[in-house]
C-alpha cells in the first residue's frame, strides 16, 4: 500500500498505492510507517518524497473505515514522525491532496503541487473535523483568517490558490513527483526546524474573539444546526490560543464529539449515496457500466420559458451547440435576451469568455433536423407536448433522442405518438435548471439503454446529480412531495399557521419551509395541475362532500388561496405578503388568518394546538411512507437514490442525510408507531397508511438502509 524505491541514490522515494483516490486506509498507513521507518533508518538516504500512485496524492482518510473499529497505526502519531525526522521529506502533491491528505502534506517540511493539483480539508462535509493536525497545523501556516475559512466551509483550492495563501512553496506544470526530487536534494543541507509547522506560533489577527465570532454567527445563519462547522471554530480557535500540544488535544476532545454523532454518518452517507445514485440498472439488465452513451455533439430546447431558458445554460456553458426554438417572435427576442444575459453573467462569475457562438435561436422546428439531441420544455400540457413530439418525429432524423422536460406526465404516453419510442426519455430538470444539480431521468418502459446512458452521461457532463427514475405520475420527487404538502395543509385546517409549520420544517433543517418554498416556486403552478386533474375548479362533481375528493380527504385552502390571485413571491402575495410583486422578504399575513378562521368555523372544525414534533413526524414520515413505496413500485431503485433526489433538488438537509436515511435513524419501529398514530386518527388519508414495505423491514429487524435493497422484492420494476 505504500511502495518504497530510491531515486537518485540518496532520495527515498515513497508512493501512496490504494487506487483510485489513494485513501488513507489502514493498510496505507502501516505502509507508511514502514517505508518512512525505512527512509529514516537507512544511512543512504538523505532525502524523501511522498507521492501518490496514478497522479493522485492522496483523497484523505479511507471514510468507508468510519463505520468500523480503528485498525492499524493511528494517523496523529505517524504524522508527528515524519515532522520530527531529522531528513527533509518533500510531499509532491498531483491530483488531490484533501482531509488527511492534505495532513500528511502538512507534515512533510516542504510541498511541491502540480498546476493542476486541488488541496483541501473538507472534512466538514463529512460531519467531523480535521484531526490529525489539520486544525492546528494550516492555521500555524496561514493564519487564522484563511485557515478558518478553508477548514469551516470544506473548500477545495487550486494549486494556484495554495501558492498565493502559502499553503505550497512551488507550482508546477511538469512531473512534481520529479520537482520534487530535485528540491529534496537541495533541500538536504538546510535547517528544518521552520518547517515543523506543529513548533511555529500562530500569526494572531488583534481581533481574534470579534473574527471568531462573526464566523459563527454566519455558520450558525447558513447552516442551521450543523455542529461540525461550529466545532472547527472552537478547534482553530485553540490553534489561536493554545500551545500546539494543547491544541492537539483539543482538536481530538471536538473530533470525538463529531465522530460518532448521528449528523456525520448522515453526512458520509450523503457522499456514498451521491456516488451510488449514477449506479442504474434496468430490468433488462443492462446498467451503467456496461452501456456506452452515445456523443452529443448538438443539442436543440423547445419551449424559451424559466426551464427551457436554464436548460439552454446549462447545454451552451459545457460547449454543446443549441438550437432554441419558441412559437412567437416576441417570445423567442425575449428567450434569446435572456438566454444571452444568463450566459453571459454565469461566464464572468467562472472568469471565462461566455460562448454565445454556441447559440442558435429559431422559430422552426425544420432547423432542428440534424441535431442528436431534443429536449423539449414547454408548458406542462398532455396535449401541447403530445403535438411537439408528433411534429418531432417528422422533422428530426431517425436518430435523434427526444427528451421531455416534464415534472410528472406520462413519458411513455410522449414516446407512443412518435417513431421512435425506444429513443424517447424524461429529463426532469429543477428550476432554475443552470443552477440546480438535480436531474431525474425518468425511464419509460420502451426507453433502450443506450437512450438511459446517454441521458445520464449529458447529466454529469452538465454537472448534475442525475437519478434514473421510473415512469410514474410526479416520478419520484414530485410524486414524494405530494403526502408532505397536503399533512401541511391539514395541519393548517387542525390550527396550525403556515409560519410555525414553516419555522418547524426550517430548525429541522430545511433552507425553506413548504409554505415560503411554494410561494417562491408560484402557487398557480400547482391550482393549475389540480384544476387538470379535477380536484379543484368548474369540473368538480357540485354533489361531491366539500373537503372530500376522488375517494379521499382534500383540503381546498390551496385553492381558495389561489383563487384570491395570491400566486406568492411574484404577485407580492401567497401564504405570505411581500412588500412587492418579486419581493423575498416574507411576512405573515393577517388575510391568511382570517381566512383559515372562517374556514375552520364553517366546516366547524376546533382548532388546537400543533407541536413541533407532530409538525415534523407528519410531514416528514409521510414524505418517506411514500418513498417506502416508490422503492416497492419499484420507481426508485434503491433508498440513497430518493435520497438523493431529495438532497439536491428539494433542499433536504444534508446533515439529516435524506428522507428515508432520516428514517432509519429515527427508527424504522417507532416511524411505524407514529405512521399507525396519525392514520387511526386520521383514518381519511391514505397517505398515513404505514406502507407494507416499512412493516416488512420493522418485521425484519430494521435493517440498515443500505440492506434495504434485499427486501425489496419487486415484480415489476420499473426501472
Ligand atoms: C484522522 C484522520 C482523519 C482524516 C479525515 C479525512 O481525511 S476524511 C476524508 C476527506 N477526504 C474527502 O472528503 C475526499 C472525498 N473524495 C472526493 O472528494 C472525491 O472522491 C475526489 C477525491 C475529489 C475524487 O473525485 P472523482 O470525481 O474523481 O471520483 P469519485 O468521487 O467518484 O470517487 C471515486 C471512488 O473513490 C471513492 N472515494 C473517494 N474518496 C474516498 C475516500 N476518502 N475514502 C473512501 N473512498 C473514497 C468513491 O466513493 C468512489 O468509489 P466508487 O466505489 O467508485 O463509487
Amino acid at each position: 500500500m505504500a511502495r518504497y524505491e530510491l531515486v537518485k541514490r540518496s532520495v527515498a522515494l515513497i508512493t501512496l498505492t490504494n487506487p483510485p483516490v489513494n485513501a488513507l486506509s489502514s493498510a496505507v498507513r502501516h505502509g507508511i510507517a514502514k517505508t518512512m521507518e525505512r527512509a529514516l533508518s537507512d544511512p543512504k538516504v538523505t532525502a524523501v518524497v511522498i507521492c501518490g500512485e496514478n497522479g493522485r496524492f492522496c483523497g484523505g482518510a479511507d471514510i468507508r473505515e468510519f463505520a468500523g473499529p480503528l485498525r492499524g497505526p493511528p494517523l496523529v502519531p505517524l504524522l508527528d514522525l515524519i515532522e520530527a525526522g531529522e531528513k527533509p521529506v518533500v510531499a509532491a502533491i498531483e491530483g488531490v491532496a484533501l482531509g488527511g491528505g492534505l495532513e500528511l502534506a502538512l507534515v512533510c517540511h516542504y510541498r511541491i503541487a502540480h498546476f493542476k493539483a486541488r488541496l483541501g480539508l473538507p472534512e466538514v462535509t463529512l460531519g467531523i473535523l480535521p484531526a490529525a493536525g489539520g486544525t492546528q497545523r494550516l492555521p500555524r501556516l496561514i493564519g487564522i483568517p484563511a485557515a478558518l475559512e478553508l477548514i469551516t466551509t470544506g473548500r477545495h483550492v487550486s494549486a494556484q490558490e495554495a501558492l498565493k495563501l502559502g499553503i505550497v512553496d512551488q507550482v508546477t506544470e511538469q512531473n512534481a513527483c520529479e520537482v520534487a526530487v530535485e528540491f529534496a536534494l537541495r533541500a538536504i543541507a538546510k535547517p528544518l526546524s521552520s518547517r515543523r509547522l506543529s513548533s511555529l506560533t500562530t500569526p494572531c489577527p488583534p481581533n481574534l474573539d470579534a473574527l471568531l465570532e462573526a464566523v459563527t454567527m454566519q455558520i450558525q445563519k447558513k447552516a442551521r444546526g450543523v455542529m461540525a462547522p461550529l466545532a472547527c471554530v472552537q478547534a482553530v480557535r485553540a490553534a489561536a490560543t493554545m500551545p500546539y500540544s494543547q491544541g492537539i488535544k483539543r482538536e481530538s476532545e471536538l473530533m470525538a464529539t463529531l465522530f460518532h454523532s448521528g449528523q456525520a454518518r448522515a453526512l458520509q452517507y450523503c457522499f456514498f449515496a451521491e456516488r451510488t445514485a449514477g449506479k442504474w440498472t434496468l430490468p433488462s439488465g443492462a446498467q451503467w457500466n456496461d452501456t456506452k452513451p452515445r456523443e452529443i455533439r448538438s443539442a436543440a430546447v423547445i419551449g424559451l420559458g424559466t426551464m427551457g431558458r436554464g436548460i439552454a445554460v446549462s447545454l451552451a456553458r459545457v460547449g454543446i451547440p443549441v438550437i432554441a426554438v419558441e412559437s412567437d417572435k416576441k417570445l423567442l427576442e425575449t428567450g434569446r435576451q435572456m438566454v444571452i444575459g444568463m450566459l453571459e453573467r454565469d461566464a464572468k462569475r467562472r472568469g471565462v469568455s461566455a460562448s454565445l457562438n454556441l447559440l442558435k435561436f429559431t422559430l422552426s422546428l425544420e432547423d432542428l433536423k440534424d441535431v442528436d439531441l431534443v429536449i423539449e420544455a414547454v408548458f406542462e400540457d398532455m396535449a401541447l407536448k403530445k403535438s411537439v413530439f408528433r411534429e418531432l418525429s417528422k422533422v428530426c432524423r431517425p436518430a435523434t433522442l427526444l427528451c421531455t422536460n416534464t415534472s410528472g406526465l406520462d413519458v411513455d404516453a410522449l414516446a407512443g405518438v412518435t417513431d421512435r419510442p425506444q429513443l424517447v426519455i424524461g429529463m426532469h430538470f429543477f428550476s432554475p435548471a443552470h443552477v440546480m444539480k438535480l436531474l431525474e431521468v425518468v425511464c419509460g418502459p420502451r426507453s433502450s439503454s443506450e437512450t438511459v446512458a446517454t441521458a445520464m452521461s449529458l447529466g454529469k457532463r452538465m454537472g448534475k446529480v442525475s437519478v434514473a427514475v421510473g415512469n410514474c405520475p410526479g416520478f419520484v420527487g414530485n410524486r414524494m412531495l405530494k403526502p408532505y404538502s397536503d399533512q401541511a395543509s391539514f395541519l393548517l385546517e387542525e390550527g396550525a399557521t403556515p409560519e410555525q409549520i414553516d419555522k418547524a420544517l426550517e430548525d429541522f433543517g430545511f433552507a425553506m419551509g413548504v409554505f415560503r418554498m411554494s410561494d417562491l416556486a408560484g402557487l398557480d403552478v400547482g391550482w393549475r395541475v389540480r384544476k387538470e386533474s379535477g380536484l379543484t375548479g368548474p369540473d368538480v362533481d357540485p354533489k361531491n362532500p366539500p373537503r372530500w375528493r376522488q375517494g379521499r380527504k382534500y383540503c381546498p385552502i390551496p385553492d381558495m388561496v389561489c383563487e384570491q390571485g395570491r400566486f406568492g413571491q411574484k404577485t407580492g402575495r401567497g401564504w405570505y405578503v411581500y412588500d412587492k410583486p418579486g419581493g423575498t422578504n416574507a411576512k405573515p399575513d393577517p388575510l391568511i388568518q382570517n381566512l383559515l378562521e372562517t374556514y375552520r368555523s364553517r366546516y366547524g372544525i376546533k382548532p388546537r394546538n400543533i407541536t413541533d414534533q407532530e409538525i415534523i413526524e407528519r410531514c416528514l414520515f409521510a414524505l418517506a411512507n411514500e418513498g417506502f413505496r416508490i422503492l416497492e413500485d419499484g420507481i426508485a431503485a434503491r433508498p440513497e437514490d430518493i435520497d438523493v433526489i431529495y438532497l439536491f433538488g428539494y433542499g433536504f438537509p444534508r446533515h439529516r442525510g435524506g428522507p428515508m436515511f432520516y428514517a432509519s435513524m429515527v427508527g424504522l419501529q417507532r416511524v411505524l408507531e407514529r405512521l399507525e398514530h396519525y392514520h387511526q386518527a386520521h383514518p381519511d388519508v391514505p397517505h398515513l397508511e404505514p406502507s407494507p414495505l416499512l412493516k416488512k423491514l420493522v418485521a425484519c429487524g430494521s435493517p440498515p438502509v443500505q440492506k434495504w435493497r434485499e427486501h425489496i422484492k419487486t415484480m415489476h420494476s420499473h426501472l
